[in-house]
């Protein structure tokens, strides 16, 4: 797929000496429980030798069980975090997690313009359209879905839907493998260069197989379906994988096939915790070496 080794690699201000690693900004919610949201990103970034920063948009208070509130960060600020990063530090890619309201959205659309992140600035922006917990407790406002479809894809380099996330945008039931398809033709009609479709919400398969599009040409990537409960978090470790090889000169092609790899073994990595739904090891890499 020769189409698809045109993603744009980030700029952003290069770091100040050669020994600085290359630099991502998630602009995310925070987990209390540590297993997914900017908590995920970070460890995912450090586990993929990147430089991580945060523009924080909401606190959830969530454990293993759900979330049971959300305090949102006023727009302004979360603005400010990503003007603040990057005018200073740089990026080289970003992603985005909750978003939680219209206005937040807008405010984030603006900073990256000014930036030069997203789909006509220099720096990829990996959008992940967060809508709601794994247990359906809203992560965003009503107004938010909207603006993400009509302002935020637009600007997207890569959006990465989960299935519940594709039927909520589109009305598609995809049931099966073959409708993965069908469902990244409608989300790429919301005009994000690259789609990929995530499909751990279909049980009945025994192989979790993603599709990533690009409005022509289309590629699977196969991956096993693990037999656990534990998977809080993939979502956010899959994306923020992605934006770290985006972050170190991967084409989106390759970018994606080793964020695949990179989630596929942290689910299987992954660990009981509380009484709930336990995460992904997004630290698999270096949680058998000692630290002593
Ligand atoms: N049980 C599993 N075994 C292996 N990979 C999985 C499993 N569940 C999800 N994945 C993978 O984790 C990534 C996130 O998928 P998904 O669960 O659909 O998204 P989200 O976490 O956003 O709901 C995808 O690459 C998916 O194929
Ligand atoms: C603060 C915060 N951000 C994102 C999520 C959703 O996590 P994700 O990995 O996309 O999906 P699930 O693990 O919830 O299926 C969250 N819960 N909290």
């Amino acid at each position: 797929m020769s189409s698809m080794d045109s993603t744009p690699t980030g700029t952003g201000i290069r770091p100040a000496n050669d020994t600085a690693p290359p630099t991502a900004l998630t602009i995310a919610g925070s987990d209390s429980g540590g297993s997914a949201g900017m908590h995920a990103d970070l460890r995912t970034f450090f586990s993929c030798g990147v430089h991580g920063m945060t523009a924080v948009t909401a606190v959830t208070v969530q454990n293993t069980l759900g979330v049971s509130d959300m305090v949102e960060i006023p727009p302004e600020t979360v603005a400010a975090q990503v003007e603040s990063v990057a005018s200073d530090i740089g990026v080289h890619a970003a992603k985005t997690g909750v978003l939680p309201s219209a206005a937040c959205i807008e405010a984030v659309l603006a900073a990256c313009d000014r930036q030069g992140i997203g789909r006509d600035g220099r720096t990829p922006l990996v959008l992940d359209p967060v809508a709601a917990s794994r247990n359906g407790e809203p992560l965003l406002r009503a107004d938010a879905l909207a603006a993400l479809r009509d302002e935020a894809f637009p600007r997207a380099t890569l959006v990465t839907p989960n299935l519940d996330e594709v039927r909520l945008l589109t009305g598609i039931e995809v049931r099966d493998r073959d409708q993965l398809w069908e469902a990244a033709k409608a989300m790429h009609d919301f005009g994000p260069e690259y789609v990929l479709i995530k499909s751990g919400h279909l049980p009945e398969d025994p192989e979790c197989v993603d599709l990533l599009f690009d409005g022509r040409e289309a590629v699977t990537l196969p991956g096993p379906r693990y037999s656990t409960v534990h998977t809080h978090g993939a979502g956010d470790a899959f994306a923020s994988a992605i934006t770290a090889a985006l972050a170190r000169g991967a084409p989106m092609e390759r970018a994606v096939r080793l964020g695949k790899r990179f989630v596929s073994r942290s689910v299987r990595h992954a660990y009981p915790l509380g009484s709930g739904v336990g995460p992904v090891s997004t630290f698999w890499r270096i949680s058998s070496r000692s630290i002593q």
